[in-house]
């Protein structure tokens, strides 16, 4: 229940942002970037950083999505916070639209330039700022991207094991929360970070944690590092990230095996879980996904529903949980199992599944993936993923299945050509039932992809209508003028 304070600063905002409390939307309008807008920018800024050529907007119109481009009028490419901190100062008096934009590797149509302004592109930041090899902590500037951060902190002995299959930077995973396939053992950006500095939308920047700040635990006031983790560039701009960094583990083995039923794999991962087995990598790939892997990373696979599987640990301990993987994949009929220990044949298969969006794009030449991501309690795993398949079978359509199903989050993979609204319609409405489905089973309708533009109609069955109005009165507090990355989370 609402207090009555409460209520009443909410339909204050409402009145003063033209929301009501079932439409969210603040009607804000933008001012047009001009010429001198833009000359003001490279007053800011210098000649060079500043881009309004049409090739340089296009490349930042666009994610990894299917959803459609929009341009942003001008791109520039700022080398120090002060210069972000000029930028968005500059846009929030001039009422500019800002989209932050890492790498552009997002699945949500995060960095689409809805209503047109400025985006501002991290990646001439992209240095190591810190390391602190004996607290397993890294500080890093945010363009820098998880390959880069690894290949800088090999000789440490430490890594960081996040990894959605892309390249992507660091602060655009803070950005979207992202996780991947190692977080069962790991955790996502939200367990690994542990202070961000950002500049808020007039200017000001701060240390969510305070200046320096590396406290593995904190009781110190509000969580606001976990509020810009996720919070997709609608809050402010990420500019560094301390985050937390792992010992690279003693002995790695991967396992795979074959299941003829869904059933029996699914309920393999839920035993594995429950079970308490530490798994790093826990993850599925039906029949259909097996087929497109096969095909473009050259494996030969039986097509069959498969799990891939890695441990970590020390040497006697990765071989005691070696063999109870083995032994629960075998009671549930599990076949094929197969397990590789040499680094080349893991990173070929790693390498291989994170490549799955394209090897299913490649099943359709011309087509890009519909994507769908959503997660649920790992116990009700068996009833949504069966369902899925039913429902893709029934409509007679392309659609391979994969997941990170020890965390219990999967996807779909729709491949789609360009104009097929028929299809897209059809996709569209195994996507709403997969959501819906995962929201009555208590999951979510978006594990790690976010809800950018394409899951803004489930936030609020998500988190209900004084969930979204809470979110909504963070927003205007920060962002007063609503030039952080406008249309996306909230309509
Ligand atoms: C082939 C493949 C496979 C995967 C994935 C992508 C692709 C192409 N992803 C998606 C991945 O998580 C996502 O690409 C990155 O987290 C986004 O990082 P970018 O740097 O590309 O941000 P990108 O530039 O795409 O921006 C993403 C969002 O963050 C905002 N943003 C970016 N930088 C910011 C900053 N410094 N400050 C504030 N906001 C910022 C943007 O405005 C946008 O809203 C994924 N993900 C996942 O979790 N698990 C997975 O398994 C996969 N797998
Ligand atoms: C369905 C494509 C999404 C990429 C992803 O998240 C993954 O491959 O796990
Ligand atoms: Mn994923």
């Amino acid at each position: 229940m609402f207090s009555r304070v409460l209520l009443r600063s909410l339909e204050k905002i409402f009145k003063t942002t033209g929301c009501t409390k079932r439409n969210y939307s603040p009607k804000i309008s933008f001012n047009k970037v001009t010429d001198s807008t833009v000359k003001s920018l490279r007053d800011l800024l210098g000649e060079k950083k500043v881009f309004t050529e049409e090739a340089v907007r296009e490349q930042h119109s666009h994610d990894e999505s299917y959803h459609t481009s929009a341009m942003p009028d001008v791109v520039v490419f700022p080398d120090s916070v002060e210069y972000v901190s000029k930028v968005v100062a500059f846009c929030n008096t001039n009422r500019i639209p800002v989209v932050p934009y890492g790498t552009g590797t997002g699945l949500e149509g995060g960095v689409n330039a809805v209503q047109g302004g400025v985006s501002i592109n991290m990646k001439n930041m992209d240095k190591v700022v810190e390391v602190n090899g004996l607290d397993f902590d890294v500080t890093v500037q945010p363009g820098i991207t998880r390959e880069a951060l690894n290949s800088y902190c090999r000789d440490t002995g430490m890594w960081f094991p996040i990894d959605p299959g892309a390249d992507c930077s660091v602060c655009g995973m803070c950005a979207t929360s992202a996780s991947g396939t190692n977080a069962v053992k790991y955790g996502t950006m939200r367990e690994n970070v542990l202070n961000l500095e950002v500049v808020l939308p007039d200017g000001r920047i701060i240390h969510t944690s305070g200046k320096g700040r590396r406290a593995k635990k904190t009781s110190a006031g509000f969580n606001m590092t976990n509020l810009f983790v996720g919070s997709e560039g609608t809050l402010g701009i990420i500019t560094q990230a301390t985050v937390k960094m792992h010992g690279i583990p003693e002995k790695t083995v991967v396992a795979y095996c074959h299941f003829k039923k869904i059933e029996d794999a699914v309920d393999t991962v839920i035993q594995i879980v429950s079970s308490g087995i530490p798994v790093a990598k826990c993850e599925f790939l039906d029949d259909s996904a097996i087929k497109a892997f096969n095909a473009y990373s050259d494996y030969h696979m039986p097509v069959a529903h498969s799990l891939f599987m890695e441990v970590h640990g020390p040497e006697a301990s990765v071989h005691h949980l070696f063999n109870e993987i083995t032994t629960l994949c075998i009671s549930n009929n599990g076949y094929g199992f197969t397990g590789a220990e040499q680094a080349e044949d893991r990173a070929r298969l790693w390498k291989a599944r994170h490549e799955m969006l394209y090897a299913v794009n490649a099943l359709v030449p011309g087509s890009k993936s519909f994507v769908t991501d959503v997660c649920v309690p790992v116990t009700k795993l068996t009833e949504i993923i069966v369902k899925t398949k039913q429902w893709i079978d029934k409509a007679n359509i392309i659609g391979p299945i994969v997941g990170h199903v020890g965390d219990g989050n999967f996807h779909v993979f729709f491949p789609i050509k360009p104009g097929d609204t028929t299809a897209l319609n059809t996709v569209l409405d195994i996507s709403k039932q997969m959501v819906l489905l995962s929201l009555a089973l208590n999951g979510t309708c978006t594990g790690e992809h976010g809800i950018g533009l394409g899951k803004r109609k489930y936030l609020l069955q998500e988190v209900g209508e004084d969930g979204v109005s809470a979110m909504q009165q963070v927003k205007q507090a920060l962002d007063p003028n609503g030039i952080m990355n406008p249309g996306k989370i909230f309509y």
